[in-house]
């Protein structure tokens, strides 16, 4: 039987160099996020010597912080965890980095154990592995495959079939980490644990609570977790009344287009359904998810459009958005451009 762990030791071990593997990007916009800087140092060419040999590293540069932005230390209740060290506006990429980060969430717990941390650090980051969970996190981290190939159609074909057969042919995987709002320095660098779309909004604490607890082992302690603060109920009333709204305009569309084969006029209106989804996108600016739970709000209000004028604006918002908290480079962001192109915009 393919042995995953051997494939995996044997890319860590004789695959990459350190220098490879610590090819990092951090760019101060998502919008620049395709450009990248490698850590390694190019040998010296100044003019007395020709040697092909690197110059020392200073100290300096050999303890360089691979993500300047952000930085490891202890939490209260928590272990370690991430901050920025600096202001960073929304929708900066804080993190890219490129490596096999799919094989190695598929490892066993005894296979992990057996990483020496050289080999863990190339295989996820340390950066990456300190990312704690919260409900209403301030990050988004993505996979992104786009970042060696030029983005041809194959990638996408190839994501869908399965991350680690891509890796396994191309080698060419990053994940990436933006910022979904300003973040002040200091603040706690948290993404959402939970993967799906819309992945937050449409779950109360006592779901949330017993998912995180089933597969990862932890009770979340996250603002919109606690119940004892008033953040923490408007929370579960604002995502009470988003599961109510969000229910009805599915209903709504499903039901009217039903009703309209049938000849029947439609119940609720497309007016009234829009209402409310300007009542949801209210509730999820208000909760702060404002990563793909908006881009999924920004979507049922492009369904729900009065005319393709208006429908063309909100195809324009929401794939701004999916550059924003994913990079221009992701591959989704391709999806949604071939969407307007499809429909005729
Ligand atoms: C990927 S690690 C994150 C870094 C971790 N804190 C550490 O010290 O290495 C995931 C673990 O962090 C802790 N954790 C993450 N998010 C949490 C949260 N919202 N509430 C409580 N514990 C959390 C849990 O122990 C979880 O198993």
């Amino acid at each position: 039987m393919f042995n995953l762990f051997s494939f995996f030791k044997r890319r860590t071990s004789t695959g990459l160099t350190t220098a490879d593997s610590l090819t990092i990007t951090t760019s101060s916009s998502s919008s620049s996020s395709s450009s990248s800087s490698s850590s390694s140092s190019l040998p010296s060419t100044s003019s007395s010597s020709f040697s092909t040999t690197p110059e020392p590293k200073s100290d300096a540069q050999q303890h360089a912080h691979p993500h300047p932005l952000v930085t490891v230390r202890p939490v209260p209740h928590k272990g370690l965890a991430l901050f920025a060290t600096r202001d960073i506006p929304r929708h900066t990429r804080i993190i890219s980095h490129p490596l096999l980060s799919t094989p190695y969430a598929l490892l066993s717990g005894a296979e992990r154990a057996d990483l020496t941390d050289e080999e863990a650090y190339k295989a996820l980051g340390t950066d990456l592995l300190r990312i704690n969970h919260a409900c209403v996190p301030n990050a988004h981290l993505s996979d992104n495959i786009n970042n060696s190939s030029g983005g041809k159609d194959e990638d996408q074909d190839a994501h869908e079939e399965g991350y680690y057969h891509y890796y396994h042919h191309h080698h060419c995987c990053k994940k990436t980490v933006h910022v979904l709002r300003d973040v002040k320095a200091g603040e706690e660098i948290s993404v959402s644990y939970f993967h799906g779309w819309p992945a937050n909004l449409l779950r109360l604490r006592g779901e949330r609570q017993r998912l995180l607890k089933e597969r990862f082992g932890f009770l979340c302690d996250c603002a919109a977790c606690d119940e004892r603060t008033e953040f923490g109920r408007a929370s579960e009333a604002r995502r009470r009344r988003l599961r109510v709204l969000d229910e009805e305009v599915r209903r709504g569309v499903c039901g009217g287009a039903m009703l309209a084969a049938a000849g029947t006029p439609a119940t609720t209106t497309p007016k009234e359904l829009r209402g409310k989804v300007a009542e949801m996108m209210r509730l999820v600016e208000e909760e702060g998810l404002v990563g793909e739970d908006l881009v999924y709000v920004g979507t049922l209000a492009e369904w729900l459009a009065e005319g393709e004028e208006e429908r063309e604006g909100w195809r324009r918002w929401v794939g701004e958005l999916v550059v924003g908290i994913k990079g221009r480079d992701h591959p989704d962001v391709r999806r949604y451009l071939k969407r307007g192109k499809r429909d005729g915009g």
